[in-house]
């Protein structure tokens, strides 16, 4: 099959190149989000902007999008930085689909796979094939597929047999098909997408993307070139990096598989900042043929280099251990009542305290002091969610779809939803348990003020750990404090509306103290939640210990005081007790294959 260089792809960009660079300038003068320039002075293909236009309302690009797509059509290696929710997919798609519609002769699904994006979670792998689906509905003859772990094998073999033109893969199941799946045709592979590129490392699976480029090597290796330069006139492969977070445990990655990059949003000792990228596709001619590979630590990362959103509002609640579980009630019973209709994910390390709090909070019943016999009612209306790497699949896929279409819902969640998942409106991030690296921080308040929108995010933190603010700071992320007094003290007692007087400690607040005493007395009465209660106390220990590097400063399991753990699920049991029946559980398990607890952790929540 013959295929040209889309005609109007580095020519269009290298006309518009001037007039892009001011939009992008001006763009970043007034700190908006959006370029003051259109797709399709890009040099997208009309109809790719009339999908981008018409099916995802998109009027003009985002900065990021504007900077990206004129380099990533130019076939350049790309490394993108750019903060959280400010269009990263569509910037790397775009220019795919507009090649791929560009071939001389249209591509068939007998070609195999053209492009594949790799993604670090199941539900990412799912939303960057919902939004090609949208991209490619006028494009029918390229064909957009997933393989991702937890689904049917034989199911996904069949559809690589018939040939997947963009392929989005979890990098686990994407080794299991290279190395198992004979009919899975790659040959054609021409653009490799690491979306949250850092992700994927850290979740330990840079044995797996080895391995993968190996495979991917060796097939399109030097006898297929001959061939595939035959086909394509230029450019063999295009890899692509991208995050909010790249940090130096991408430049390996960056290093093997990226050569003579274009570096965008990213300060770099050996290139020039952002709006000279632009430039730098400009000398696409003199660097072709350039075998320049990436150098070592390219990626000058000094703290503060993460991106927040900048009208995201940061706090933190400085809350003793033993009250936490009260405290984060009447926070999300405040914010509920405060705004009817809002959506709130809540972040938590492990999967058990998901389970936990989710049927404790989807059950809790209670009644003010002092009111009628009767008046017992639900704690927090309103649907509240729960996802985590240990649900079934089909559990995962329901809670992810369904949480997208809500107007007002919580959802309980371990680290799976931090990365890349696109919520819409949702309105407040509350970290219960502490991200650990900021880079995860980063991410996690990144599912709000996403595009410019209002969101506001919200870290917990025991007076012990009080010093990971710091850490935060160093990084680029200043928090205040949340007005935590003034929340509690807006709760009736006694038949009262509101306190007469202001409480000074959290841990004698008569609200916090009641709300705690029927917690306990609830959890006690109900022998599943107790259950989940002890579980999800014996993990929560555990990953307080998986603390890595200078954290472990700062989350000292021997600073904690476990009785008071134990309180904040609820548990009137001494830990003792918990730990034994941990203990026991262990014991049956320890002929099981054992993991670490660190990447047991990592892990448990988010493949
Ligand atoms: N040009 C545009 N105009 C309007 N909305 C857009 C545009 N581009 C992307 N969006 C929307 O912005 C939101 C964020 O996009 P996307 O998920 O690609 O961000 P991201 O940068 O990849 O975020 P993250 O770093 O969290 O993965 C999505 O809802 C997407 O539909």
């Amino acid at each position: 099959m013959g295929a040209k260089r889309s005609a109007n792809s580095s020519e269009a960009a290298t006309g518009k190149k001037i007039k892009m660079k001011e939009a992008v300038n001006n763009e970043r003068k007034d700190g908006t989000i959006f370029a003051s320039c259109s797709f399709s002075s890009l040099g997208l293909h009309p109809t790719i902007c009339n999908e981008l236009l018409g099916r995802m309302g998109f009027e003009v690009p985002t900065s990021v999008q504007a900077q990206a797509i004129p380099v990533i059509l130019s076939g350049r290696h790309v490394l993108v930085n750019a903060a959280t929710g400010t269009g990263k997919t569509v910037a790397y798609l775009a220019p795919i689909i507009h090649h791929l519609q560009n071939f001389d002769g249209r591509i068939q699904r007998s070609d195999g796979t053209y492009a594949l994006v790799l993604v670090p979670t199941r539900e990412l792998c799912l939303q960057v094939y919902e939004i090609l689906q949208k991209l490619l509905h006028r494009f029918h003859w390229i064909v957009p597929g997933y393989v991702m772990g937890g689904e049917n094998r034989s199911k996904e073999k069949a559809r690589l047999r018939k040939g997947i033109s963009i392929l989005v893969a979890t990098p686990g199941r994407l080794l299991d098909h290279l190395k198992n799946t004979s009919s899975f045709l790659y040959t054609n592979l021409r653009w490799i997408i690491f979306d949250e590129a850092d992700r994927i490392l850290e979740l330990g699976f840079g044995k797996e993307i080895k391995e993968i480029l190996d495979h991917l090597d060796s097939k399109t290796g030097c006898a297929n070139q001959e061939n595939a330069v035959s086909r394509h006139s230029r450019t063999l492969r295009q890899n692509l990096l991208l995050s909010a977070t790249l940090n130096e445990k991408v430049n390996h990655l960056a290093k093997i598989s990226l050569e003579n990059p274009v570096m965008i949003g990213i300060n770099c000792k050996e290139t020039e900042p952002i709006s000279t990228n632009l430039s730098s596709s400009e000398s696409d001619e003199e660097s072709e043929g350039n075998e320049t590979k990436y150098p070592s630590n390219m990626l000058h990362t000094p703290a503060g280099d993460y991106k927040v959103p900048t009208q995201l509002i940061q706090r933190y609640v400085k809350v003793p251990c033993g009250d936490r579980l009260a405290v984060l009630l009447s926070i999300l019973k405040y914010l509920s009542e405060r705004e009817a209709s809002q959506k709130i994910v809540v972040f938590f390390s492990t999967c058990d305290a998901v389970d936990f709090h989710f049927l404790l909070l989807s059950e809790f019943q209670f009644s003010y002091p002092q009111s009628e016999a009767d008046a017992r009612q639900i704690f927090l209306g309103g649907k509240v969610f729960r996802l985590h790497g240990n649900m079934d699949q089909e559990d995962r896929r329901k809670t992810f779809q369904t949480f997208k279409t809500e107007k007002s819902a919580l959802l309980f969640s371990t680290d799976v939803a931090a990365r890349g998942l696109d919520f819409p409106k949702v309105r407040c991030i509350i970290q219960y348990d502490s991200p650990g690296e900021a880079t995860e921080y980063v991410h996690r308040v990144g599912r709000t003020a996403r595009l410019g929108e209002r969101g506001e995010s919200l870290l917990f933190l025991q007076p012990v750990e009080i010093d990971y603010l710091q850490d935060l700071e160093k990084h680029g992320a200043s928090l205040t404090e949340y007005p935590l007094l003034k929340v509690l003290d807006s709760f009736p007692l006694y038949g009262q509306k509101k306190h007469t007087k202001n409480f000074v400690a959290i841990e004698s607040h008569p609200w916090v103290l009641c709300l705690q005493k029927a917690l306990e007395s609830f959890v006690t009465s109900k022998p599943k939640i107790d259950k989940l209660a002890k579980r999800g106390f014996c993990s929560w220990v555990r990953a307080y210990t998986t603390h890595r590097g200078e954290l472990k400063k700062i989350f000292m399991i021997k600073k904690l005081h476990l009785g008071h753990v134990a309180k904040s699920f609820a548990l009137k049991q001494q830990p003792s007790l918990v730990a034994k029946s941990y203990k026991k559980q262990a014991k049956r398990k320890r002929f099981q294959k054992p993991i670490g607890l660190a990447k047991k952790r990592k892990i448990a929540g988010v493949t």
